[in-house]
């Protein structure tokens, strides 16, 4: 830890010496907590990162345009699809990425420093339960679903894989998530696997390009946003954990995604079959405002324009055929090898974009009162997963069901879209589909038949019958027609592994 002249001159160098200005107010303890947090800011990046976020401020406009009169859309022969190959192809590339799990080539790793303010929870997000019948959370249904493929690739190869579970969190989410799967035993994962680490926090910076204190002894810090995967994986020794354990392949996704297909074979098996070094699973996208990003080429590389930064105009561009011109919505899944990883680390990672939040940043004014401000007062920069798209040499996109792949959790219930209401129900949808489509038949309290609807609402309306299916049975609707055609099926219905082993006995 720096002494106080050391951190006074650090301070001074970049211009930031208001950051000691309640000093001689502070007990031991409270200036000792402020030079261990101005000891871990590096005085050149300091400086280069107050003098970026002021720059920032100063030509601010999220949606500037700049960039949206050079994107080009990813000719559609260039994207791999779920919807348009045949069963052949699809098994073709399940195999293919079963193969390579088997072997323990596959690993899959979470984003998840974010602070879930829209959702309005002060708990990281991954432990939220959006009422299903079991009660699960987010991180419990992930952990069943590793734990399930795995066994997908045992069975097929004769193996006892492991797909190691990294898990970046922050400073707000490490603590809460590692007593979270503590206490839950690590939903039955072998906790050696389960690898959790720390993404860097950074300074929020005022308009003038001054760091903002939160509290007399405290710095308003942030985390580097989920492209600090990059600095992360190296300050935390990742790449190496990945090599001693001979994985190859990665793949990265973010937390709120309750239909997220742990290291999903089909889309480890084609990125693999084409000799990617990075890939992305996109959908189509819903309609023209929808808040993602989208996948493009701009100067003929690939690359995704966040939701925040297109230009409303740009995003309605419809081709001649009338669908969305921008069609490939980013859904946060992402292939990349350990190969390419490195060289990230290695040559680009300093070359990521750094993109501009201007927040309400708490703070403490000249007389070290707590200020909430009304209106927009700080700059937060981040760095986006996907910004390394650039540097890959071979990028394939690859296009997923909506239905079947993506419903995220973002804002409380209330909002319209992307609540824990519209991800029960997505995933409820899923389950009944996957029920009526193994030859079950449902029923309603009174055992009275319920009418199967196979088109089914995914986000405005529960489905006729209430199923939810476990991971630990099913991963992607496999197995399920031996457990349950012909069977009567009380609505609600929870298909557990004690139930399957009922059903396995009454077959
Ligand atoms: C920086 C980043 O990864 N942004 C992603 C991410 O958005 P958030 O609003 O940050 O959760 O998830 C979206 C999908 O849910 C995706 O469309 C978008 O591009």
């Amino acid at each position: 830890m720096l002494s106080f002249q050391e951190a006074k001159a650090r301070l001074e160098t970049s211009g930031q010496s208001h950051v000691l200005r309640f000093w001689a107010e502070l007990s031991a303890e409270e200036s000792n907590t402020l030079l261990e947090e101005v000891s871990q800011l590096q005085p050149e990046e300091l400086l280069e990162h107050c003098r970026a976020a002021a720059e920032a401020a100063s030509r601010h406009s999220s949606a500037d345009g700049r960039l949206d009169a050079r994107m080009k859309p990813v000719p559609p022969e260039f994207i791999g699809s779920v919807r348009k190959s045949d069963k052949e192809t699809l098994q073709m590339w399940g195999d293919e990425g079963l193969l390579q799990i088997s072997q323990d080539r596959v690993a899959v790793l979470l984003l998840a420093g974010g602070q879930g303010t829209r959702l309005g929870v002060p708990y990281p997000k991954g432990m939220y339960n959006v009422g299903l019948p079991s009660e699960k959370t987010l991180y419990q249904i992930q952990a069943e679903r590793i734990q399930k493929v795995q066994e997908l690739a045992n069975v097929k190869h004769g193996s006892r894989c492991t797909i190691p579970w990294y898990i970046m969190t922050s400073e707000f989410t490490l603590g809460p998530t590692e007593k979270f799967f503590k206490d839950n035993e690590y939903f039955g994962l072998c906790p050696s696997n389960v690898v959790m680490f720390e993404q860097r926090m950074i300074p929020a910076v005022g308009f003038d390009g001054k760091i903002i204190l939160e509290k007399k002894n405290k710095i308003a810090m942030a985390p580097d946003g989920n492209g600090g995967l990059y600095r992360a994986l190296v300050d935390n020794k990742i790449l190496e954990d990945m090599e001693r354990r001979g994985v190859e392949y990665l793949h990265v996704y973010c937390v709120d995604n309750i239909l997220v297909k742990m290291a999903d074979p089909v889309f480890i098996g084609f990125c693999v079959n084409k000799g990617a070094d990075c890939g992305a699973k996109v959908v189509d996208k819903a309609y023209p405002a929808e808040p993602v990003g989208v996948v493009c080429r701009v100067d003929g590389l690939y690359q995704v324009i966040e939701y925040s930064e297109i230009q409303p105009e740009t995003a309605e561009l419809r081709s001649p055929g009338g669908e969305l011109l921008f069609s490939a919505g980013n859904i946060c899944n992402h292939f990349f090898t350990r190969g390419f990883l490195k060289d990230v680390a290695e040559k680009f990672e300093s070359q990521l974009k750094q993109h501009v939040a201007i927040k309400k940043v708490p703070f403490v004014d000249g007389e070290g009162n707590l200020v909430k401000p009304t209106k927009p007062n700080g700059i937060k920069l981040e760095k986006f997963v996907f910004d390394v798209f650039q540097f890959s040499k071979k990028f394939v996109a690859f296009e997923v069901l909506r239905e079947e792949e993506f419903s995220p959790l973002k804002n409380a219930d209330g909002a319209p879209l992307d609540t824990p209401t519209t991800a029960r129900r997505s995933l409820l949808a899923q389950h009944y589909r996957w029920a009526l489509a193994a030859g079950g038949n449902f029923l309603d309290e009174q055992d009275k038949p319920i009418p199967p609807k196979h088109r089914c609402m995914i986000q405005n309306e529960d489905p006729p019958a209430i199923c939810e299916i476990s991971p630990l049975v099913s991963y992607f609707g496999e197995g399920l027609e031996k457990l349950l055609k012909q069977k009567n099926l009380k609505s609600p219905f929870l298909l557990d592994e004690n139930e399957a082993k009922n059903l396995v006995k009454t077959t």
